[in-house]
This record gives C-alpha cells, sequence and structure tokens, in this order.
C-alpha cells in the first residue's frame, strides 16, 4: 500500500525501446509518479539520454541497467515494454507486491489454445495469464480498478474495439461480417534495428502484411465474441505506412436489419458521451492520424456505405500513445485511484 502522499515509484522494463521512450516522455510530467528504474538489454549500462537525446533535458534518469540487477523493494509499479515471449518469464519472477502493467502480447489472450495457436507455443506463465485483466480503459474500467496485472491492448485492437464492440454489443452490427482495413506507421514495428523497417523499404509506397495471419485478429475476435456472446471471425488487413507514428482503421460492417447509420452513430456518442480520450467526430468528418499525432485521443466516426445495409466505420490513434504507453499511464492512473487524465491530457501535435 503506498503512503499517502508518496510517489509512486515506477519501473520500465525496456525502457531503451520505443513504447519505453513514449512512457518517459508521459511519466516525467506526472505529479505521482518517480522513474526509479529503466532496463535495457543490448543496450543497458548507457544513459538514458545517450539512446534517447532528446531527454537530454531531464536530469536524474536512471541509467539503462538490466532487469536482473534489482531486488524490486523500491518500486511499486512495473512497466514491461518487452518482446512478446520474452515477457512471460520475466513476470513470473518479479515479487507480489508489485503493480505490473504489461505492454506486450503475452496476457491478452484468455484462451491457453488460442495463445498457443497465434504465438507459437505454449505459454509458461498461465496462472498469470488467468488473472490478468484487459486493460481496455472506457470499456473495462471497473476490472482494472482490482487489477495486479494488467495486460495493456494492443494497438491495432484498441483502434478496432472501441468503435466495434458498443455496436456488436448492441446488437447493430452483424459481427459475422467484418472487414477491417488497418494502417500503421513504423514505430509500430519497434526500434530494434530491422530490414522491414529500413528507410527504403518504408518510404514511397505502401504494403499489406500479414494477411489473414495478423496475430491481432484473434485479439479483437476476444473482444467482439464476448461483447455478442458467440464466436467472432473476421478479416483483419494491416499495413505499413511511411510514417513514424499513427494508427488508422477502415472497417466495412453490415448493419443488422432494421439497424441505421444514424442509430450506430447515436450508440457510439451515448457510449463515450463521458470520455474525455474518446471523440466521436461530428457529421461526415474523417477521423486522420495526423489529428490525433502524439496524443492520448481516439477520433471515431460512422459513414452510410453506397452498399445497401453496410456502414464504414473509421477511428485513428496516435499507436505508441493511446495504442501503447498513454493507455498503459491512464492503467495506472486507475489501478492506483489517480484521476485517470492525470499526466496524459495533452493536446495532439499538428502540423
Ligand atoms: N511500438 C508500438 O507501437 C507498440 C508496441 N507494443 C508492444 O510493446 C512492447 C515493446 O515494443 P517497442 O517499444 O516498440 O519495442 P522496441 O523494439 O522498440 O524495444 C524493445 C525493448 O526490449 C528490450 N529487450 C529486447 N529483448 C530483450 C530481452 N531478451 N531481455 C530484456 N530486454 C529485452 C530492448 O532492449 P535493448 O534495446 O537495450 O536491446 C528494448 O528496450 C512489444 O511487446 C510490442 O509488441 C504494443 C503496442 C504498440
Ligand atoms: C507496424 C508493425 O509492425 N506493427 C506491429 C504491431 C504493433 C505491436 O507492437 O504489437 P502489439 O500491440 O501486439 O504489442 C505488428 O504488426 O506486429
Amino acid at each position: 500500500m503506498m503512503a499517502e502522499g508518496s510517489k509512486i515509484r515506477i519501473a520500465i522494463l525496456g525502457a531503451s525501446g520505443y513504447t519505453g521512450a513514449e512512457l518517459v516522455r508521459i511519466l516525467l510530467t506526472h505529479p505521482s509518479a518517480e522513474i526509479a528504474v529503466l532496463t535495457g538489454n543490448t543496450q543497458a549500462g548507457q544513459s538514458f539520454y545517450s539512446v534517447f537525446p532528446q531527454f537530454a533535458y531531464a536530469k536524474g534518469l536512471p541509467t539503462l541497467t538490466k532487469h536482473e540487477e534489482h531486488d524490486w523493494k523500491d518500486v511499486d509499479c512495473v512497466f514491461c515494454c518487452l518482446p512478446h515471449a520474452t515477457t512471460q518469464d520475466i513476470i513470473k519472477a518479479l515479487p507480489q507486491h508489485l503493480k505490473v502493467i504489461d505492454l506486450s502480447a503475452d496476457f491478452r489472450l484468455k484462451d491457453v489454445n488460442t495463445y498457443a495457436e497465434w504465438y507459437g507455443g505454449e505459454h509458461r506463465a498461465p496462472e498469470l495469464q488467468k488473472e490478468a485483466v484487459y486493460g481496455l480503459v472506457e470499456l473495462h474500467r471497473d476490472a482494472i480498478k482490482g487489477a495486479r496485472l494488467l495486460a495493456n491492448p494492443g494497438c491495432y485492437p484498441t483502434a478496432a474495439q472501441l468503435p466495434l464492440i458498443p455496436l456488436v454489443k448492441a446488437g447493430l452490427v452483424l459481427p459475422e461480417d467484418i472487414i477491417i482495413d488497418a494502417k500503421s506507421g513504423a514505430t509500430g514495428a519497434g526500434r530494434a534495428p530491422k530490414q522491414g523497417t529500413l528507410f527504403c523499404e518504408i518510404a514511397d509506397g505502401i504494403h499489406a502484411y500479414g494477411v489473414a495471419s495478423h496475430r491481432h485478429a484473434p485479439e479483437i475476435e476476444q473482444g467482439l465474441s464476448e461483447a455478442c456472446g458467440r464466436a467472432v471471425t473476421l478479416n483483419f488487413t494491416p499495413h505499413l505506412m511511411p510514417m513514424s507514428r499513427g494508427i488508422l482503421e477502415t472497417m466495412y460492417v453490415r448493419l443488422a436489419p432494421g439497424a441505421t447509420v444514424e442509430g450506430a452513430k447515436k450508440v457510439l456518442e451515448e457510449q463515450y458521451a463521458g470520455e474525455h480520450f474518446v471523440t466521436v467526430l461530428p457529421g461526415k468528418e474523417v477521423p486522420q492520424t495526423r489529428h490525433v499525432r502524439g496524443s492520448n485521443h481516439v477520433f471515431m466516426n460512422v459513414f452510410a456505405d453506397r452498399v445497401a445495409g453496410r456502414a464504414i466505420v473509421i477511428c485513428a490513434i496516435d499507436n505508441l500513445c493511446k495504442g501503447a504507453s498513454g493507455q498503459a499511464v491512464q492503467n495506472m492512473n486507475v489501478m492506483f485511484g489517480l484521476p485517470e487524465h492525470t499526466a496524459i491530457d495533452f493536446a495532439p501535435v499538428f502540423p
């Protein structure tokens, strides 16, 4: 239990990556948080600002260390920004007094077989997989309040589920016929160097990847299946865009008999009326990644299709902020009983 007035002592595992840097950017402004530990792997031993020179102004940040070097006594909350599958063994070894917010996909899927099928093998911490609370804040706030281990949602699944879950739950959209065309900036692939994110592989063109085989499909299906009470299979195709940040999802849906686009939009407006970070745009305004860039905001809208009975739902987020570290801090605020907007209520960066 935190002493009144004391700050939450934070460790960020994988701080030398993009989501780690985004967490530092946010937490430096958090009045109730103190960054106590930053870890890296190949970059351990370096100062944080030598790895991320944009933080040269931030005095007193800890040097990057290896996670094995810590006994965690002086830490209250761990953000885990490690690659999938690396995470579960490390989290399993952490002491129970810590609240843990995991940004990887290790604890998001509830069904062990689905996890094994999509992530290439059996889960090595099935008890923790059961315990973890899925942290899509606007839809799961009550469960998050009591969580010790939190599975922060994937970036693509955040932009898909926020609009689709209320529509499917209300019975206005048929879950059997959903096509998600998704686009992401290259920071979604992380900072570790790889051929697929070289300038020449991304600039001047776009391409689909993970066609009919991307691991975020089962995560979105899990949320929609819970919402409608039956198993959902959908089409999800991500594309890599020549930009650094941002996710745009254009979702083609079939309306249930008798449902209208106006009715669908009203459901979203009512669902998110009290939600600061989710905006259903007015009229025919189109959500754009550049209008949520660098922020925790979600912009969405619903449009009539020319094909009778169909509608088009569009949602834009910043993959590193609402799609990862911004949502992670929003979850921390809920888990620690702090005002939910603390340190993440900043405006998008435009132009
Ligand atoms: N980027 C995004 O938009 C999003 C990412 N995520 C998820 O968040 C997690 C982090 O992503 P991101 O920050 O982009 O990734 P990066 O590749 O940018 O960073 C990965 C971090 O993990 C460290 N690391 C790698 N392997 C090991 C290991 N074996 N042991 C200990 N540390 C290790 C790296 O250390 P070092 O560099 O020192 O070697 C680095 O700090 C991933 O699971 C990702 O899927 C979730 C939502 C969105
Ligand atoms: C552009 C790009 O490569 N994006 C990543 C998704 C982002 C991510 O890190 O996945 P999680 O949200 O599951 O952690 C991918 O397609 O695997």
